[in-house]
């Protein structure tokens, strides 16, 4: 307040900006995530910027929150890049307004974000309060009667009399049983051709013919597994096999409720309260993208009112409790499919999962394909987790970025999550990326950023003061491609401007120094600070883990992870398949295949959470980017061939080699 006595003009500029940013947060909210600010003082305000997926973390934002006044509720929905505060009063929350807008507060990671705070109305907070279901997933109370459900759980018998007609194994972490068809959790698959005698128990034929009738399901189950849980058990997160089932998959709860983790490629996590007598119903998004498991541990955290039955379980900790876990017994009614699947989720889908591994590229339709299939889709479908795990600038780019002159207009090509876009306030950065996904992370941070191609970037020549292009010319399939990206990124450039490029490095060590891509490899479960430019942190811990059992690996996403077995890790140039690398390994081929892992939630606030279901061995998927890693030299070599250019600098970086160089 002080300062505005000093100087007021100024202040009244800086106001300006402040607005005008605030105004910005208020589109994009609406925007973004169909969120309506008011311009009058309400008791709750969003955080824009102050979210757990700006690495913001309710340790860090609560204190700064409080100190104008009773905080009723802050509710931090997962990978949001807002929150939103309830205060006591209006007067409290107005006061927030007044002194929180436009504060620089430190996140979890010591990065400075500048909240922007609007006032909402309370039936928002409300609907914000709750995330939504995975799309295509339902959960249906009280299908059942009490006396039904007694009945059920009598009909199974446990014991081990097997009359070869429903086959019945002991897991690590439940029993199970099947009628209809065995499910094979080697192959995670049914035998289509071998039907058990006998089909469906007769007590629930007349169960499914009324929810048929009722419209509670679509098509008639012909294949019945029960799983029976004693507290502590579990089932790793998985997606029932594409080509084994048709897309509707039913669950009917018996004896207990139970929570069930639902995962998004992306690392969002949603849980869901399965009362007993419900039946969950996944078909669409829930069925074919997500990951259905539940966790083996003898208490869930529940919602703790009394309303709430089924359904999500917000991460309001004002409203949790801990809610021990009593035997379950589920009856999961699919019926199998005789027909490949052609769902709309070719990723995870066994069917539509390409035959072979990618092959080295022998033409440029190949490379382009190779690129599409194995750079392009993999950082679309992966956009939210990858961002989560990149965060830190390494220091030589922003010691770049610090020293170009103020007012320097900058292009930074393949700019991934944005996070050298807010470097130096003084330039005017302008990023771009071939996943639309990615560029929206950076437009909902309110960075400057548009979908391209980086061969193609639609910015004038000779425009830019300055481009970098950090880990992205190691993502193009062929030298020609690599030297286009590199002659594309001197065109923007004018004459004097200076452009600085990263690219993965085939040594991981040099001067008999490892990088910190190798040195990390045993890194403490603590630790936090993102490593070189390939790895998450995810990935690491992974490799800390006891592999548990594989029998009860679910029904997996497999096919991809599958051609790791093909023996990798070789100059195996012999049969032109890339091969597949090995995380924290030293690289033993230029053209590979680098596995993304989608292990737990990358939320930092989910990590302790996720490292429990990982302890259960969960076979989530795997996805594969390609990357031509350069040799000493190489990149140098590549820049040597385009005209109107000299080489500044080239050196070393933590596992890259990197060069400046000048336009003349
Ligand atoms: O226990 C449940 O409700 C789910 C079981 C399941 O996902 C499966 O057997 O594939
Ligand atoms: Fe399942
Ligand atoms: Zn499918």
């Amino acid at each position: 307040m002080d300062s505005k006595h000093q100087s007021n003009y100024k202040l009244s500029k800086t106001e300006k900006k402040l607005l005008r940013k605030q105004i910005k947060a208020r589109h994009t909210l609406l925007r973004h995530e169909g969120i309506e600010t008011v311009s009058y003082a309400t008791q709750s305000l969003i955080v824009a910027n102050g979210g757990l997926g700006n690495q913001v973390s309710r340790n860090q934002l609560l204190p700064v929150l409080e100190k104008c006044g009773l905080v009723d509720a802050l509710l931090m929905p997962p990978n949001k890049p807002y929150s939103c505060v309830r205060y006591n009063t209006v007067e409290e929350s107005k006061k927030a307004y007044d002194t929180l807008n436009g504060k620089e507060i430190v996140d979890d990671l010591g990065q400075k974000i500048i909240l922007y705070l609007n006032f909402v109305e309370k039936a928002q907070w409300k609907e914000l309060g709750l995330q939504t279901l995975p799309p295509g997933l339902k959960v249906i109370e009280e299908i059942i009667s009490p006396e039904d459900e007694k009945m059920l759980l009598e009909s199974v018998n446990w014991t081990e009399d097997t009359d070869n007609q429903n086959f019945q194994k002991s897991l690590k972490h439940r029993r199970v049983k099947h009628f209809g068809y065995e499910f094979h959790y080697e192959s995670n698959n049914v035998d289509k051709d071998k039907a058990l005698p006998g089909g469906l128990p007769d007590i629930c034929e007349s169960m499914l013919e009324k929810w048929l009738k009722e419209g509670f399901i679509k098509h008639k189950p012909d294949q019945l597994t029960i799983n029976q849980y004693e507290p502590g058990h579990g089932i790793p997160a998985h997606i029932d096999t594409h080509s084994a089932f048709e897309d509707e998959i039913v669950s009917l709860s018996l004896g207990s409720e139970i929570v069930m983790d639902f995962k998004h490629p992306d690392g969002m996590t949603v849980p869901v309260m399965l009362p007993r007598r419900s039946l969950l119903v996944m078909a669409g998004e829930s069925r074919y993208l997500w990951t259905h498991g539940i966790t083996p541990r003898k208490f869930d955290t529940v919602q703790a009112s009394k309303g709430h039955k089924s359904g999500i379980i917000t991460s309001d900790v004002e409203d949790l409790t801990l809610n021990k876990r009593g035997i379950r017994t589920s009856f999961t009614f699919r019926k199998v499919k005789q027909t490949p699947c052609n769902c709309s989720y070719p990723l995870v889908c066994d069917s539509q999962m390409k035959e072979a591994p990618a092959s080295f590229p022998e033409s440029d339709k190949e490379a382009l394909q190779l690129e599409q299939d194995y750079v392009h889709r993999v950082y679309e479908e992966i956009a939210r987790h990858f961002s989560s795990t990149r965060h830190t600038p390494w220091p030589h780019i922003v010691e770049f970025l610090k020293a170009l002159p103020s007012g320097s207009l900058v292009a930074d090509i393949g700019c991934g999550n944005g996070k050298y876009l807010g470097i130096n306030k003084e330039l005017y950065m302008i990023g771009c990326d071939h996943s639309q996904n990615l560029v929206d992370i950076c437009r909902e941070r309110q960075y400057q950023a548009f979908v391209c191609d980086a061969l193609a970037v639609p910015i004038r020549s000779g425009s830019c003061d300055a481009c970098i292009s950090i880990a992205v010319i190691h993502h193009f399939a062929t030298a020609e491609r690599r030297v286009a990206a590199l002659q594309e990124l001197v065109r923007l450039l004018r004459p004097g401007g200076k452009a600085l490029i990263y690219v993965w490095a085939m040594e991981q060590e040099y001067n008999k120094k490892k990088s910190k891509y190798l040195r990390e490899n045993r890194t403490s479960q603590g630790m936090k600070e993102e490593i070189s430019n390939d790895t998450s942190v995810q990935e690491l811990l992974v490799k800390e883990l006891p592999n548990v059992g594989r029998q009860d690996s679910a029904h997996s996403v497999s096919s991809i992870n599958d051609f790791q077995d093909g023996g990798c890790n070789s100059r195996n140039v012999a049969n032109s398949k890339l091969p597949i690398h090995t995380n924290r390994t030293s690289f033993h081929s230029q053209d590979l295949l680098v596995p993304w892992h989608f292990k737990g939630n990358p939320g930092k606030d989910k990590r302790v959470e996720s490292l429990g279901s990982l302890g259960s061995h969960d076979p989530s998927p795997v996805f594969h980017r390609y990357y031509h890693v350069f040799c000493e030299g190489e990149l140098e070599a590549a820049c040597q061939t385009l005209s109107n250019i000299s080489i500044l600098q080239s050196y070393y970086d933590q596992g890259n080699w990197c060069v400046i160089l000048q336009k003349v």
